[in-house]
Formats: C-alpha cells, structure tokens, sequence
C-alpha cells in the first residue's frame, strides 16, 4: 500500500512524463522537419546563385569577345596583320586586361595557327608571356572550334594561375558578311575579388581549387556537379562542388561553406521544454499536496487524537474534493450514531432496571459532583436515605413479585415529588433509596414528607407488618446541612451518608412511617 503522496509524486511523473513525450513526438515529426525543409531550401537558393553567377560571368565574357571579334579591326588584325600593328599596341595595354579582367587573349587564325597572344600578370601589374603565365592544353580549346562557327562558345581552363574561364569567337567583320578568318579568344581568371563579389552575393563562403594529381581527379569524380544543381546531401554547413570541361573532365572544385542564419537542431528548446515541464510537475504536485494530502492528513490526525481521548466529535473543515467530503459527511454520521448509542449505554449503565430510576452507579458519579457544587456555592444541603418498612415481612407474606411491584410503584412516585432541575435520587440498594435536595430556601422537610404520605396514600395493603398500620410505608432519615463549605470535601459526603444512615435507623426505632432529621452546621 503506498501513500496519496507517493500517488501524487508518480502522477506528475507520469503527466511530467506524458507532456515530454507529446512534445518530442510534435518537434520530431511536424517542427524539426519542417524547419529542415526551410533551411534546405534556402541553401538550394544560394547554390542556384551560385551556378547562376557563375554562368552569368561565362556570358559576359562571351559578349565581351564576341564584341571585339566583330570589330573591323580585328578583322583587318588577322587578314592584314603588318598594317594594323597599332591595334595591338592601342587595344592590348595593361588598362585593357584590367578593365575587362583579362588573364589573356589569343587570335589564332582558321588553321589554328596562333597569330597574336598575350597574357596579363595581375600580381606583378604587367604583360607577360601567356603559355608562361597559364601553361595551357591548347588542345581541348582548339578542338572545340568547330562548334564555334556563329556562336560564340565558353569553358573552364585549369591555369597555373587557377581556374580560368575563356570564351571563343569567330573573328568577322562588323556586318558578319565576310567569312570567318580566325578565331578570337578571351581568358578570365577567377581573382581573389571575384571571389568575394560572389560570396559577398550568394552568401557562401568559396573556395576554388583545380585537381591536378590523378588522385585529385579520381577524389574529384566522386563530387557532384554543380550545375544541375542539387541538395543530395541535404542541410549541410558545408559542401563540395564541381565543374566539369566539355569532356566531362573535372575542372573546378569548389569547397563551399554555408553561413545558415539558423541551423536546425533537433534537441533546440529542450532544456527548455525540459524545465516547463518539470515546473508544471512540480506545481501539480503542490496543487494536489494542497488539495488532497494536507487535508486528508490534517483529518486523520483529527481522527487518531479523537481516538486517543476516546471522544469521537464530528470533523468540521471541509474537503474541496466531492469524494473526500462525502467520507467527511459519513463519518460525521458515524460520529452521530456512535454518540448516540453511547449516550443510550450511558443511560441503561445508570438506570435502574426495575424501577426506571437512577441506579447505584449514576449516585456514584452525581453525588460527589453534587456536593461538591454544594460546597462551592455554600446552597443548603440534603441528603436523605428512605427504606420500605417491613419489606421483609411483605416479600415474605405477598411475595416477592408484589414486592418488585411495590419497588416499581415507588419508583414511578420520585419523579413526581423531586422533579426540580437540581433534585436527585436512585435506588442504592435492593429497598434502599437515596434523595439529594439542594435549595436555598430550607423547604426539604415539607417535600420529604409529602413523599413519605404520597407513599403511604398508595394504600399497597401490608397485613403481615407487626404495627397498627396495615398499609406500605417508607421511613426516611435526612442530614440538612445548611452551610457546606464548612465540611470537608473527601469526609463530608461519607459523613452525611452515615449520619443519614443513622437517623433512619432512629426513625425506625420510633415506629417507622416518619423522616427523621439532623441538621449540622446550623
Ligand atoms: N421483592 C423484592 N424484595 C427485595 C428486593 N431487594 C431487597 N428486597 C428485600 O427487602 C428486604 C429488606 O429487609 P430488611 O432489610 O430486613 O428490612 P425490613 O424487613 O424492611 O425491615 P425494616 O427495614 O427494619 O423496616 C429483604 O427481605 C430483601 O429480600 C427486590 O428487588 N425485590
């Protein structure tokens, strides 16, 4: 059996228990996936920006080359090279690299012959040698000029300088009326503030780097591509990219670190949900402690006092709970009934069977208190023992059932004579009677002898009594103390009964049917 505490302890466990799990279960199947979709999709974004701008600038740079192979100038460049020697040396200065952001241009002519090339040193700020500043496989760009033809057409380069884009033109004259005479290509780097435009763009963090071992290009073909773009691997901080040449060679491979304005985090919040939920328990608990255990504990110990002083009295304090007032509510008529028998046992324990009249027991405890009220108040005080006259000779001669009969007739005359709020008496004996009188006013003799007659005048014929009279009669022998307190507690009462007791026997003595007196302290 376990206590309403530990019930309540286990029930906010359990509630505690209960509330985390709804929790749980809703930010792992409805919140935490959703706010992983919201953060892949934004990272889609920033990888769509990425590819976008990155194609953007292949474009541009087309333009830019296909502007310039449309020149007239270039066109005369390449079918009369030693008069337009000025074009060169006007249109390929440093400023020309740095504006268009050129690493390098090469005319070539229609049999891939190089006609003209240059390069550009960004870090040393001057023209150099363009195969000493890229070292490039010319053969993947020259065997993509037959695609050229009107279009205009772009790639990745693996430089020694880094990763490159070019772009390839046919070199025609303004209208595009006249055949091509070669091809005109513009080479691009991907410089450090490139770079941080791009970033600063899509919000990534980029770092291009060009596989050069075997191992790198075999590591490299195990990346996805860029372009189409994708989120295979889902929410990542960061990621790999790749970008491939026309032939399907890897070229690029961008490292790509993601700068998420919020990570989700499944166990977010759940210190926090932790704490809520044990707050809540712990309030559940003080509420039911507050509402259940405190008051059902305050009436138990009700209950074991009112048991250890053998007094069962009715429990007052409500319950708020209906059930546990209902247990109140029928206790209390438990109390009820208890109290009432035991005020039925108290009667029949203080009754005397067969006179109906206060027994011996009830004189034990009424007469102490009696006298010692007495004394207390110092009220006049009477105390009078009366016995039937001859009884023995009347059980003797009419039996001892007339004689019960008698006693009974007796008793039915007490409550008619002694009936004041402060008047006593009881059967002390088998025809032995007590009377206790208490008043201010010394009328007692008047009283005792209007019983004594009223006895008499029943007319209960007792023809075996030696006397004159043939009728039952009672003697009296009464002690009148008309200041108590001048008798001591413990002796006065046992005094009384002797003197009493002694009067009574005078009064016999004197020919019976009378009340003998004594008065003490006159
Ligand atoms: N019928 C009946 N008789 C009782 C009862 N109790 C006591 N007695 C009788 O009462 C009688 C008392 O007799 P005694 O004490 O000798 O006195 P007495 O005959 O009354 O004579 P005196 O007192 O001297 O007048 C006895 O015979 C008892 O048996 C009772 O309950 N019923």
């Amino acid at each position: 059996m376990k206590s309403i505490k530990s019930y309540i302890a286990l029930t906010s466990v359990v509630f505690a228990l209960f509330l985390v799990s709804v929790l749980g279960l809703y930010r792992f199947y409805i919140e935490h996936p959703k706010e992983v979709e919201i953060a892949e999709q934004l990272q889609l974004q920033e990888l769509n920006s990425l590819s976008k701008i990155l194609r953007l600038k292949k474009t541009t740079l087309s333009s830019v080359t296909l502007d310039w192979a449309h020149w007239d100038d270039s066109y005369q460049f390449l079918t009369e090279p030693t008069t337009f020697d000025s074009f060169v040396r006007s249109n390929f200065t440093p400023s020309s690299f740095i504006t268009n952001k050129l690493v390098g241009v090469v005319y070539l002519t229609n049999d891939a012959q190089i006609h003209y090339s240059q390069g550009y040193d960004f870090s040393n700020e001057t023209t150099i040698d363009l195969n000493q500043l890229l070292n490039i496989d010319w053969t993947l760009i020259t065997n993509r000029f037959n695609q050229v033809d009107d279009e205009v057409i772009h790639g990745w380069l693996l430089t020694r300088s880094g990763p490159a884009i070019y772009a390839i033109a046919n070199v025609t004259d303004s209208l595009s009326e006249k055949d091509s005479v070669g091809y005109l290509i513009f080479i691009q780097l991907l410089s450090g503030s490139e770079i941080e435009f791009i970033e600063s763009i899509t919000r990534l963090k980029l770092n291009f780097t060009t596989p050069n071992t075997k191992e790198e290009l075999a590591l490299a073909n195990t990346i996805a591509d860029l372009a189409p773009v994708t989120l295979e691997e889902g929410f990542q901080t960061e990621r790999y990219r790749i970008i491939r040449d026309d032939t399907n060679t890897p070229m690029v491979i961008i490292h790509i670190t993601h700068t998420p304005i919020h990570s989700p985090n499944l166990l977010e919040g759940f210190p926090f949900v932790f704490a809520i939920t044990g707050l809540v328990a712990l309030l559940l608990m003080a509420l039911l402690e507050r509402i259940v255990h405190r008051p059902m504990k305050k009436h138990i110990l009700a209950i074991e006092q009112m048991v250890s002083e053998q007094n069962l009295t009715p429990l007052t304090e409500r319950f708020r709970i209906n059930e546990f007032e209902k247990f109140r509510s029928v206790f209390n008529l438990a109390v009820d009934l208890v109290q009432q028998q035991k005020l039925a046992l108290l009667e029949l324990s203080t009754k005397d069977a067969l006179t109906a009249i206060p027994n011996r027991r009830a004189y034990d405890t009424f007469a102490p208190t009696a006298w010692k009220h007495a004394k207390r108040h110092n009220t006049t005080f009477c105390f009078a023992i009366l016995d039937i006259d001859y009884f023995k000779q009347f059980n003797d001669s009419q039996g001892h059932q007339a004689g019960d009969v008698a006693l009974k007739q007796l008793g039915a005359l007490f409550s008619q004579h002694f009936c004041r709020e402060d008047d006593f008496y009881a059967r002390i004996g088998g025809e032995e009677f007590v009377v206790i009188l208490r008043s201010s006013h010394d009328d007692f003799l008047p009283h005792l002898e209007a019983f004594r007659q009223g006895f008499e005048d029943l007319n209960i014929p007792h023809t075996s009594r030696p006397d004159a009279l043939k009728v039952l009669t009672i003697s009296i022998g009464a002690v009148i103390v008309k200041h108590p307190n001048h008798l001591s507690v413990e002796s006065g009462l046992a005094k009384l009964y002797k003197l009493a007791d002694e009067t009574l026997y005078t009064a016999k003595q004197e020919g019976r049917n009378q009340i003998g007196v004594e008065y003490i302290n006159n």
